[in-house]
């Protein structure tokens, strides 16, 4: 499809936030020259894409996922964590959970407060409505019902019996919370629901935005996808900082250096990891990086690759009884069914010390629709070196107290990148983490399925210690008391943390949309700061992090984006 090096539009990175974009751009005015130049592959009705109970197996594909490195942090005891991304046309959108899981308003009017004009929750939820077919009885108010994303409860029949087992014992679970069928109306939290899913219920397919958005336009001959191509850097007009095109290699990394110019606009959308390295590589970031690697300065920007943030969490596995048997055989199902986005009452406060003194009273207190993370039920363990017989209850903090960084490692856009991920770097989010292990752990033993941990997959708790994990004949009643942790089972449970906890590839902040006295790298319409013709479009935008998986807010992303461009290019219909 790459016929000429001129465009009006070209987009460094192709995943999820440039497919809604591109996408949006060219339905409105099908002559706009538009590229698109992504380092994956293209994912077009390829089953491993489209199939949704192929996703795990996709986390095993080098060529479709990326994993970077992260410098060790100091409460992981010398551990480096795997931080990732999806790396393909779509990026994660194609290669995701697909955990439909919407944030609540109020993050959204705190992006707004921070000088956003415009990304406040009244702007952004008509959006989100826009965005999507909701395919399961909902209210209008709340959710769309011709947009291009299918949101489903999966495929017809595909359920396994795991999400139900997890809400009856939930039912009896002496914690006391409700239950609502709509729990993403941007208010709701504290009650268990169904999970619904980016699972077109008519196909079965994945629904996301590469085929939503950009593969439904395949016949325009403008809309050009340059799949397998790495974005070296954005090339600027001399003196004038104005972005004219890009510089990129389409064989590999000892491939030629091609140019692609854009008339235009140039829109950085590669991810929290990659947007800030092409920034950085073009001369957009801190001096002392520009400086290291012998790169001459566009715009001295300290911010680009700070403010890295994710959701650290972890996915216990435990034995489940052979006759409550998983994923059936239907292809339109994710292994995920049900869960609560919790929020503490004051009898849990009291158990997270720190936590309770500390971030609650600062971020949470007086604002009842932010939860502190989910918990929720998988039917097969994300992890396929485990017995897939095992089921997992996972959980993740939604806003952890510690943040990271994202920097080159030279000019080279093949060479890897310097992730510091700040992962548990915070007491208090180890103390909510060892709050979370108990509480899933009090509703995974009370499943009708249960029959123990998996050992090596939980904390070693010391001989002779009531929590300690082990093969069982039978769940508990929901009535039983919880169990009783010591000083040194806790030492245990954060110990398990320190070597087992992860990000949940919900990679986002890394360019953010702030002032730039306040480190931004991008104003409120997404223009990187000192440059002209220069966008940032991806989750690298978001300037404090969301509470819920981040799919949703990179789809609405790209809507605001797409109206911002249009707006500018003087494109209407958008
Ligand atoms: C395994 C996994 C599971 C997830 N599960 C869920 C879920 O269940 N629910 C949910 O809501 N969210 C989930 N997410 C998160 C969600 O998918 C992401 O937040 C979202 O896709 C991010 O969109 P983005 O546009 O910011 O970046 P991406 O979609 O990551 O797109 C960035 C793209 O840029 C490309 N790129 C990078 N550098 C270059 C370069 N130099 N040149 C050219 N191209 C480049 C990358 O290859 C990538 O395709 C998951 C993510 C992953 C990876």
């Amino acid at each position: 499809m790459h016929s000429s090096s001129r465009y009006d539009i070209i987009f460094a990175g192709g995943g999820t936030t440039a497919c809604v974009i591109a996408g949006r751009l060219a339905a409105a005015d099908p002559d706009l020259e538009i590229l698109i130049i992504e380092s994956g592959p293209s994912t077009k009705d390829e089953d491993i894409h489209t199939q949704p109970n192929q996703w795990i197996g996709l986390l095993n594909r080098t060529d479709v996922y990326m994993a970077h490195s992260s410098l060790t942090a100091t409460n992981l005891n010398g551990r480096s964590p795997k931080v990732n991304n999806g790396s393909c046309v779509g990026g994660g959108g194609s290669v995701n959970a697909m955990m439909y899981n919407r944030a609540p308003a109020s993050d959204y009017d705190d992006w707004e407060r921070l000088g956003n004009p415009g990304w406040g929750a009244a702007d952004l939820i008509p959006l989100a409505r826009k965005l999507e077919t909701y395919q399961i009885d909902g209210s209008e108010s709340i959710h769309g019902s011709s947009g291009p994303i299918k949101v489903s409860y999966g495929a017809p029949h595909s359920r396994s019996k795991i999400g139900a087992d997890f809400l009856s014992a939930a039912a009896g679970f002496p914690r006391g919370r409700e239950f609502a069928d709509e729990w993403n109306d941007f208010a709701t939290c504290d009650v268990y629901g169904k999970f619904p899913k980016y699972i077109d219920a008519e196909t079965g397919r994945r629904s996301d935005s590469a085929h939503a958005y950009l593969y439904s336009q395949s016949d325009n001959p403008n809309l050009h996808i340059l799949d397998q191509a790495h974005v070296n850097r954005v090339i600027f007009e001399d003196k004038s900082n104005r972005a004219v095109g890009v510089e990129y290699q389409a064989g590999g990394a000892n491939s030629a250096m091609l140019t692609a110019y854009a008339s235009r606009l140039v829109v950085v959308s590669a991810g929290t990891f990659g947007s800030p390295a092409i920034l950085e590589r073009s001369g957009i970031g801190g001096i002392n990086i520009m400086d290291k690697h012998g790169i001459p300065v566009v715009s001295d920007l300290p911010g680009v690759g700070h403010n890295y943030n994710d959701h650290p969490g972890a996915f216990l596995a435990y034995l489940a009884d052979q006759g409550m048997r998983k994923a059936n055989a239907s292809s339109g199902y994710n292994d995920v069914d049900a869960g609560i986005k919790v929020r503490p009452n004051g009898e849990d406060l009291r158990e997270l010390p720190i936590f309770s003194d500390h971030r609650w009273p600062k971020f949470f207190d007086k604002i009842p629709d932010k939860s502190v993370g989910p918990v929720f039920s998988l039917a097969r363990p994300m992890d396929s070196n485990l017995d897939p017989t095992n089921y997992q209850v996972a959980y993740f903090l939604s806003y952890p107290a510690g943040t990271g960084t994202v920097h080159i490692t030279g000019r080279d856009s093949f060479l890897p990148i310097e992730v510091y991920s700040g992962l548990l770097d915070r007491d208090e989010d180890l103390v909510l983490l060892r709050w979370f292990y108990k509480w899933s752990r009090e509703l995974a033993r009370r499943m009708d399925c249960y029959r123990g941990e998996n050992v090596p997959e939980h904390p070693r708790f010391s001989e002779g210690s009531e929590a300690r994990c082990g093969a069982r004949e039978g769940p508990v009643a929901h009535a039983a008391p919880e169990i009783k942790y010591t000083e040194a089972d806790n030492e245990a449970i954060d110990e398990f943390h320190r070597e087992k906890a992860v990000f949940c590839w919900h990679a986002l902040g890394s360019c953010a949309m702030k002032s730039r006295e306040d480190s931004g790298v991008v104003d409120p319409r997404l223009n990187v700061y000192g440059t002209k013709n220069l966008k940032v479009a991806d989750m690298s935008i978001a300037p404090l992090n969301v509470g819920a998986n981040t799919y949703h807010t990179a789809l609405l992303v790209g809507e605001k984006a797409a109206i911002i461009i249009a707006e500018e290019l003087g494109i209407s219909g958008v």
